[in-house]
C-alpha cells in the first residue's frame, strides 16, 4: 500500500498506493513506516519524496476505518516518524491534501504542491478535528488566524492560496514529482532543524485572548449546537498557549470526545449518504450504472420568474449553452438584468469570468427547437404546465428530454402531455436555483432510466446534489415538510406562540424555526398551494368545521394571516412582525398573540402549557413517520435519500444527520412509543398513526441505519 523506488540517483520515492484517494488506513500507514525505513536506510538515498499514486496526494484518514478497531501504527506516530528522519523529506502534493493527507505533507520538510491541487484540513465537515498534529502545527507554520479560519470552516485552498500563506514552499505547472525530486535533490545535506514545524514557536498575537473569545462567540454561533467547531477553536489555543508535547496532548484529548460522539457519526453518516445518492436506483430496476445519460449540449429555460432565473444562472455557470424564454416582454428585460447582475457577482466572487454569452434570450418559444434538454421553470399551476407541455412537445425536436422545475406537481400528467412520456422527468430546484445545493431529480412511472441519468448528470455538472425520488404530491421533501408546518400550527392552536416553537427548533439546531422560515419565504406560497387542494377556503359560517378538512383536522391559521395581507418579511407582518415591508429582524407581535387568543376562544379551544420536548416531538416524529412511509412506498430508496435531502434543502442540522438518522439516534422503539402516544391524543390526525415500517423496524430488533434496508425489502405478506 506504499511503494519504494529510487529516482535519479540519490532520491528514495515513496508512492501511497489506496485507490481512489489513497486514503490512510492501517496498511498505508504501515506501508509508510516500512518504505520510510528503507529509504533512511539506503546509503545512496540522501533525500526522499512521498507522493501519491494517480495524481492524488491524499485524502486524509480512511474515514471507513472509524466505526472499526483501529489497528496499525498511529497516524500521529507515522508523521512524527516522517518529521524525525535526518534526510530531507519533500510531499509532492497533487490532487488534494486533505485532513491526514495535508498533516503528513505538514510532518515533511518541504511542501511543493501542483497549481491545481487543493488542501484543506476539511476534518470539522466530519465532527472532527485534526488530530495527527494538524491543530499543533499548521498554526506554528501559518499563525493563528489563518489556522483558525481553515481548521474551524473545512475550507479547501488550491495551491496559489496555499502558497500565499505559507502552506507550501512551491507551486510548479509540470509534473509534480519531477519537481519535488529536483526540490528533494537542491535540499540534500542541508540542515533541518529549522525545517521541523513541531519546533517553531506558535507567533501570539498581542491580543490572543481577545482573539480567541471572538472566535469562539463566532464559531459557537455558527455551529449551531456542533461541538467540533468548538474543539477546533480549543486545540488551536492549546497550540498558541502550550509547548508543542503538550498541545498535541490536548489535540487528542478533544479528538476522544469527539471521536465517540454521536454528531461525529452524524456527520461521517452525511458524508457516505451524500456519495452513496449518485448510485441512484428506482423500484423499476433502473440503476445509475446502467444507464448513460443523453448527451446534453444546449439546455433551454421556459419562464422566467425567481426560479427561471436562478435556474439559467446556474446553468450558464457550467458552461453550457441557455436559450432563455420568456413570453412576457417586461420580465424578459427585469430578468435580462437580474441573471447578468447574478452572474457578474458570482463571477466576481469566484475570480472567474462571468459567462453573460452563454445564454440567449428569446420571448418566442420556437427559439428552444434545437434545444437537447428543457427546463419548464413557469408559475406552479398545473393547467398552465401542461399548455407549456403542449407547446414543448409540438416544438421541441424529437428526443429532447422535458424536465419540469415543479415543487409537487404530478411530473406523470405533465408526462401525458407528450408523445414521449418517457423523455418526461422533474427537476425540482430550491430557491434560489443558483445558490441552493439540493436537486430533486423526480421520475414519474413512464421516465425512462435514461432520463433521469441525464437530469442526475446535469444537476451534477450545476454543482448540485441530486437525489433521484418517486413522483407523489410533494415528493420526498415538501411531502414531508407538510406535516411539519401543520403539527406546528396545531401547537399555536393548542396554546404554543410562534416564538416558542422557533425556539424549540433554533435550540435544536435549526437556523430557522418553522415561523421565521414561513415568514422569510412567504406565507402566500403554502396558501397557493393549499387553494390549489382545495384546503384553503376557509369557511367562516361554521366555527368548527373551517378546522376539519377532508374529514381530518385542519388549521386555517396560515390561510387567516394571509386574509389579513399578512404574508411574512415581503409584507413587514406574519407571524411575526417587521419594521417595514422588506424588513429582515423579526420581533414578536402582539398583535399575533390576541389574534391567536381569540381564535382558541371562538373555536372553544383552551391553551394548555406546551414545552419544547412535546414541540420537538409533535414537528418531528410526524416528519419522520412522512419518511417511513415513504420508504414503504419505494419513493425514496433508502434512508440516505431522504437524509441528503433534508440536510441540503431544508437546513436540517448537519450534525445531527438528517431525520431518518436522528430517528436512528433516538431509538426507533421510543420513535414509535411517542408516536403511537400523540396518535392516541389527537385521532382526528391520521398521519400520527405509526408507519407500518417503522413497526417492522422495531419489530426486527430495531437494526441500524445503514441495514434498513434490508428490512425494506422484505415483502409485508412475510410480516
Ligand atoms: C478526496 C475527495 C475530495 C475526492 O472527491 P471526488 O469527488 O473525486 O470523489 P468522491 O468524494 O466521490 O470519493 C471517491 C471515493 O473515495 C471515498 N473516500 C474519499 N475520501 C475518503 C477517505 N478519507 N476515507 C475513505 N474513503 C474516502 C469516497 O467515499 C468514495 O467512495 P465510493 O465508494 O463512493 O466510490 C473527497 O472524497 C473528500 O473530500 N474526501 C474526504 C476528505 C476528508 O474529509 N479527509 C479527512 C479525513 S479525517 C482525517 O484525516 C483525520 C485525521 O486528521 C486524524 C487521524 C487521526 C486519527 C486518530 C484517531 C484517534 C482517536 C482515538 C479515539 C479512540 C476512542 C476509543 O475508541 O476509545
Amino acid at each position: 500500500m506504499a511503494q519504494y523506488s529510487r529516482v535519479s540517483g540519490t532520491v528514495g520515492l515513496i508512492t501511497l498506493q489506496n485507490p481512489p484517494v489513497n486514503a490512510l488506513c492501517a496498511a498505508v500507514r504501515q506501508g509508510i513506516v516500512e518504505m520510510l525505513k528503507k529509504a533512511l536506510s539506503d546509503s545512496k538515498v540522501k533525500s526522499v519524496v512521498i507522493c501519491g499514486q494517480n495524481g492524488i496526494f491524499c485524502g486524509g484518514a480512511d474515514i471507513k476505518e472509524f466505526g472499526m478497531n483501529m489497528s496499525g501504527p498511529p497516524l500521529v506516530q507515522v508523521i512524527h516518524a516522517i518529521e524525525d528522519a535526518n534526510k530531507p523529506m519533500v510531499a509532492a502534493i497533487e490532487g488534494v491534501a486533505l485532513g491526514g493527507g495535508l498533516e503528513l505533507a505538514l510532518g515533511c520538510h518541504y511542501r511543493i504542491a501542483h497549481s491545481k491541487a487543493r488542501l484543506g484540513l476539511p476534518e470539522v465537515i466530519l465532527g472532527l478535528l485534526p488530530a495527527a498534529g494538524g491543530t499543533q502545527r499548521l498554526p506554528r507554520l501559518i499563525g493563528v488566524p489563518a489556522a483558525l479560519d481553515l481548521i474551524t470552516t473545512g475550507r479547501h485552498v488550491i495551491a496559489a492560496e496555499a502558497l500565499q500563506l505559507g502552506i507550501v514552499d512551491q507551486v510548479t505547472d509540470h509534473k509534480t514529482v519531477d519537481a519535488a525530486v529536483k526540490l528533494a535533490q537542491s535540499v540534500a545535506g542541508k540542515p533541518l532543524d529549522a525545517r521541523r514545524i513541531s519546533t517553531y514557536p506558535c507567533a501570539r498575537p498581542s491580543d490572543l485572548d481577545a482573539l480567541f473569545e471572538g472566535e469562539m462567540q463566532k464559531v459557537r454561533q455558527r455551529a449551531r449546537g456542533a461541538i467540533a467547531p468548538v474543539a477546533c477553536v480549543q486545540a488551536v489555543q492549546a497550540a498558541a498557549t502550550l509547548p508543542y508535547t503538550q498541545g498535541i496532548e490536548r489535540e487528542k484529548e478533544l479528538m476522544v470526545t469527539l471521536f465517540t460522539s454521536g454528531q461525529a457519526r452524524a456527520l461521517q453518516y452525511l458524508f457516505f449518504s451524500q456519495r452513496a445518492v449518485s448510485k441512484w436506483s428506482t423500484p423499476s430496476g433502473a440503476r445509475w450504472d446502467t444507464s448513460k445519460p443523453g448527451p446534453i449540449h444546449k439546455v433551454a429555460v421556459i419562464g422566467l420568474g425567481t426560479m427561471g432565473r436562478g435556474i439559467t444562472v446556474a446553468l450558464a455557470q457550467t458552461g453550457l449553452s441557455v436559450v432563455a424564454v420568456e413570453t412576457q416582454e417586461k420580465q424578459l428585460m427585469g430578468a435580462k438584468k437580474a441573471v447578468s447582475n447574478m452572474l457578474e457577482q458570482g463571477a466576481k466572487r469566484r475570480g472567474v469570468a462571468p459567462t453573460l454569452d452563454k445564454i440567449s434570450y428569446s420571448p418566442n418559444i420556437q427559439a428552444i427547437a434545437d434545444a437537447d434538454l428543457v427546463i419548464e421553470a413557469v408559475f406552479e399551476d398545473m393547467a398552465l404546465k401542461k399548455q407549456v407541455f403542449q407547446q414543448l412537445a409540438a416544438v421541441c425536436k424529437p428526443g429532447t428530454f422535458l424536465c419540469t422545475n415543479t415543487s409537487s406537481l404530478d411530473v406523470d400528467q405533465l408526462a401525458s402531455q407528450t408523445r414521449s412520456p418517457e423523455l418526461v422527468v422533474g427537476m425540482h430546484f430550491f430557491a434560489p436555483a443558483h445558490v441552493m445545493k439540493l436537486l430533486e431529480v423526480v421520475y414519474g412511472p413512464r421516465t425512462s432510466p435514461q432520463a433521469v441519468a441525464t437530469a442526475m448528470e446535469l444537476g451534477k455538472k450545476m454543482g448540485k446534489v441530486s437525489v433521484a425520488v418517486g413522483n407523489c404530491q410533494g415528493f420526498v421533501g415538501n411531502r414531508m415538510l407538510k406535516l411539519y408546518l401543520e403539527q406546528a400550527f396545531f401547537l399555536l392552536e393548542e396554546g404554543a406562540t410562534p416564538e416558542l416553537v422557533d425556539r424549540a427548533l433554533e435550540e435544536f439546531g435549526f437556523a430557522m424555526g418553522v415561523f421565521r422560515m414561513s415568514d422569510l419565504s412567504g406565507l402566500d406560497v403554502g396558501w397557493k398551494v393549499r387553494k390549489g387542494l382545495m384546503l384553503g377556503e376557509t369557511d367562516v359560517s361554521s366555527g368548527q368545521s373551517a378546522r376539519i378538512r377532508q374529514g381530518c383536522r385542519y388549521s386555517p391559521l396560515g390561510d387567516l394571516l394571509c386574509e389579513q395581507g399578512r404574508f411574512g418579511q415581503k409584507t413587514g407582518q406574519g407571524w411575526y412582525q417587521y419594521d417595514k415591508p422588506g424588513g429582515r429582524v423579526a420581533s414578536s407581535d402582539p398583535w399575533l398573540h390576541s389574534f391567536l387568543e381569540s381564535y382558541r376562544a371562538k373555536h372553544g379551544l383552551v391553551a394548555r402549557h406546551i414545552d419544547h420536548q412535546e414541540v420537538l416531538e409533535r414537528c418531528l416524529y410526524a416528519m419522520i413517520n412522512e419518511g417511513f412511509r415513504i420508504l414503504e412506498e419505494g419513493i425514496a430508496a433508502g434512508p440516505e435519500d431522504i437524509d441528503v435531502i433534508y440536510v441540503f434543502g431544508y437546513s436540517w442540522p448537519r450534525h445531527r444527520g438528517g431525520p431518518m438518522f436522528y430517528a436512528d439516534m433516538v431509538g426507533l422503539a421510543k420513535v414509535l412509543e411517542r408516536l403511537e402516544h400523540y396518535q392516541q391524543a389527537h385521532p382526528d390526525v391520521p398521519y400520527l398513526q405509526p408507519c407500518s415500517l417503522l413497526r417492522r423496524l422495531v419489530a426486527s430488533g430495531s437494526p441500524p441505519i445503514q441495514r434498513w434496508r434490508e428490512v425494506i425489502k422484505k415483502p409485508h405478506s412475510q410480516l
